[in-house]
């Protein structure tokens, strides 16, 4: 008799936790527990376990979604807004914080609601909510605890810190601020996505404007009186979901090895310039630029003093590093860059902004310019097909060949719900997208670049283009 898929579910799991043990056994060191609060581990980066735990995920949620009524999947499904909803409240109201000091013993709601100043009842239904989804943990009722989830939304500074000066409440916390930026105005904005999806308005940008702006893109929004917070809060996310990505995932030789010393690169729309701040490390002859709307540039100004304390190292102060306000609907002021370097740029903007800042960098480059855009492949939800390039779509469905069956091929949760929930993200706010390879091409092919490599690292990768 043959396997059945829910049979060589089973098997996949069963192996991948053996490995995992193993791993950690031979490392001597427990597998974490999801009671305790997360603690950085010397195995959290390890590539092979990355992909065998990718694949545990991906094969757990099959099974879940195989067994399960298909009326249970939509009763868990379609209500997700409370989810957000309630991990919003949490990070609003500070509980993860607020818990931290009493440990694995918790905190009665009674207390927790009285620092967070917010109604008893509410916050014990809104943590229990979260803990049966493993967020917290209800050690005897009514008394909660930080799990490994919700102890990596404590923020870096402490609550007296932050009643004394409000506006440094997500500074250094970015997995609390990415919380809260997609709790407030995303989630706002996702309510409109059917209305703008049927009504497919052609004076409206993104569902986002008609939740919260008609007029103003999201980045302009931020500049607004009153926003001060948000812009702090979206960069503060921006930084760390920078600062996942291994270093070398934008120093490799690949990109740079061919560059003289002097070598001007541009990071264009590049905030307060954490990747050229990589670049500068590893390759400290180059020049670099970077390029942001008005307000991004004051922080980056803030950002790079705070790098170099000891003023006369700054790359700023000597000049091997220019901050530039700029904005990349207009000609691009650097002819002639040797690199014009864009992250997590595009996949805000629908084709026809990127064709416009496309055309902006083709005017600008020389013969020997690249193009270098670090930025995500959306994997497909089966297999890629057959012809150039199709490898390197196959690893950006996971990073290691074929997902074996009966998975799917982008490994589901496992690798594409990150890459399928950042591209609601980018409808929701901007009619931005993630792309798959060949958007990418097109992208490249309507402005006068052409698709020369693809680098895959993980969910990272480099994508090099050349002027034709
Ligand atoms: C998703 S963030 C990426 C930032 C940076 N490249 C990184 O990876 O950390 C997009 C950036 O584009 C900038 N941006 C948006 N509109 C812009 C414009 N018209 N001109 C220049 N920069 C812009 C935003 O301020 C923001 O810093």
């Amino acid at each position: 008799m043959s396997i059945t898929p829910l049979t060589e579910l089973g098997n996949i799991v069963t192996s991948s936790i053996q490995t995992l043990e193993a791993a950690y056994a031979k490392s001597g060191i427990p597998y974490p527990s999801l009671d305790e609060p997360f603690k950085p581990g010397p195995l959290d980066d390890d590539f092979a376990l990355g992909q065998t735990t990718r694949v545990l995920i991906a094969a757990a949620y099959q099974i879940i979604a195989t067994v399960r009524g298909p009326m249970e999947t939509i009763q868990d499904y379609a209500p997700a807004m409370y989810l957000s909803s309630s991990l919003g409240v949490a990070v609003e109201s500070n509980i993860p914080d607020i818990v931290k000091d009493s440990g694995l013993q918790g905190l009665d709601t009674r207390d927790i609601a009285a620092k967070a100043g917010i109604d008893e009842s509410k916050t014990a239904r809104i943590l229990r909510y979260l803990a049966s989804r493993h967020v917290f943990r209800e050690v005897t009722p009514n008394v909660f605890a930080n799990n490994r989830i919700s102890s990596v939304l404590v923020k870096a500074h402490s609550l007296e810190e932050i009643k004394k000066n409000p506006k440094i409440k997500y500074e250094g916390s970015p997995a609390a601020a990415f919380v809260g930026h997609l709790t407030d105005e995303s989630l706002k904005s996702a309510a409109y996505i059917s209305k703008f999806i049927e009504e497919n308005p052609t004076d409206i940008a993104a569902p986002f404007n008609m939740a919260l702006d008609p007029t103003a893109d999201m980045w302009t929004w931020y500049e607004k009186p009153g926003n001060d917070l948000r812009l702090i809060r979206f960069s503060s996310a921006m930084k760390g979901s920078g600062d996942r990505f291994p270093p070398d995932s934008f120093t490799k030789d690949i990109y740079w090895k061919d560059l003289k010393p002097d070598s001007v690169v541009v990071d264009v729309g590049g905030s307060v310039g954490s990747v050229t701040h990589l670049l500068v490390k590893a390759f400290p002859d180059l020049k670099y630029v970077v390029q942001d709307l008005p307000k991004v540039i004051g922080q980056a100004h803030e950002y790079w003093k705070a790098q170099y304390p000891d003023e006369a190292s700054n790359p700023v102060k000597t000049s091997r590093v220019t901050l530039q306000p700029h904005n990349f609907f207009f000609p691009q002021p650097i002819p002639n860059a040797s690199v014009y370097m864009m992250r997590f740029v595009l996949h805000d903007w629908p084709a026809s902004k990127c064709h416009t800042i496309l055309n902006h960098l083709r005017a600008a480059a020389s013969k020997t310019t690249k193009l270098i855009l670090f930025e995500a492949i959306m994997p497909y939800a089966c297999p890629p097909p057959d012809g150039p390039f199709s490898r390197e779509m196959e690893a950006s469905a996971g990073g290691a060949g074929k997902a074996p069956w009966p998975l799917l091929s982008n490994l589901g949760l496992g690798v594409g719900g990150f890459h399928t929930m950042f591209d609601m993200q980018m409808m929701t706010m901007f009619n931005g997208q993630e792309r798959t390879l060949p958007e990418f091409s097109e992208l490249g092919r309507k402005t006068g670049w052409q698709l020369q490599s693809v680098h895959v690292d993980g969910p990272l990768s480099g994508i090099v283009f050349v002027p034709v």
